[in-house]
């Protein structure tokens, strides 16, 4: 799948997150609620207590990714790159600590390659290598993620723009409805978020109200 910047732009604007560690419901019945309500991009991502391995998480992430292509939402893996090119999925997403991002460029040609970045030289670093777009977090205080980095407030996001760093990018870590304006205001493409749309009495609504906020 091949998306310029205005198209990823787009894409990232309500970036859902799930796996079934995150939902109090079938994670089937969360990402088909989530895409009623409106996301633009989801990232499976089969982390954390109790998460599924080997042939149960390939299977999770098969029919999850069949309901993206029913309803032509892009479906990106998380850290896991040979499931990624087993299931074709539309892209991967990996961190600092995962692996080096021009070798995960070459293993998956053209696929969209989203990169996490904490500082000015790690998003730098993350372009020259290949990175499509980058995810900068933890914006606020999340409980999803135990081994963040520390909290970076809206600074990070500022300086980057003022940087002139023009790749899409997402903010991530604790952004729900109340707080995602600030995000896309200070420079952010769009929002990624877990749990204020995966724990929601209303994931529809959830989303629809995160759509309604990141919308300028
Ligand atoms: C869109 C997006 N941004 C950041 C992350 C975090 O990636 P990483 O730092 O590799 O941490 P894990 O998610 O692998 O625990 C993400 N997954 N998605
Ligand atoms: C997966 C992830 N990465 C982060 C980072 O800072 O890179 S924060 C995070 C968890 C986001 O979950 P929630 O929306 O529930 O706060
Ligand atoms: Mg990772």
């Amino acid at each position: 799948m091949t998306v310029d910047h205005e198209q990823l732009s787009q894409l990232l604007k309500v970036y859902f997150i799930m796996g079934s560690p995150n939902c109090l419901q079938k994670p089937e019945e969360v990402l088909k609620e989530a895409i009623a309500g409106g996301i633009t991009l989801f990232q499976f991502r089969e982390k954390g207590t109790g998460a599924l391995k080997g042939t149960e998480k390939a299977e999770l992430g098969k029919k999850l990714l069949a309901i993206c292509r029913e309803n032509q939402i892009p479906f990106i893996v998380n850290d896991d790159i040979d499931l990624a090119l087993q299931l074709d999925a539309d892209g991967v997403h990996i961190g600092q600590e995962d692996e080096p991002v021009e070798i995960v460029r070459k293993k998956i040609g053209n696929k969209i390659l989203g990169v996490s970045a904490h500082s000015i030289e790690e998003a730098q670093a993350a372009i020259e290598s290949g990175a499509d777009y980058l995810g900068l977090g933890p914006i606020y205080p999340t409980k999803t993620k135990q081994d963040t980095r520390a909290v970076q407030g809206l600074s990070l996001i500022k300086d980057l723009r003022e940087n002139g760093i023009t790749i899409p990018f997402i903010g991530i870590g604790g952004i729900n409805a109340s707080n995602a304006r600030q995000v896309v205001k200070a420079g952010a493409d769009g929002v990624s978020v877990i749990t204020a749309i995966s724990h929601a009495a209303s994931v529809s609504e959830a989303v629809n109200e995160l759509k309604k906020q990141v919308l300028l």
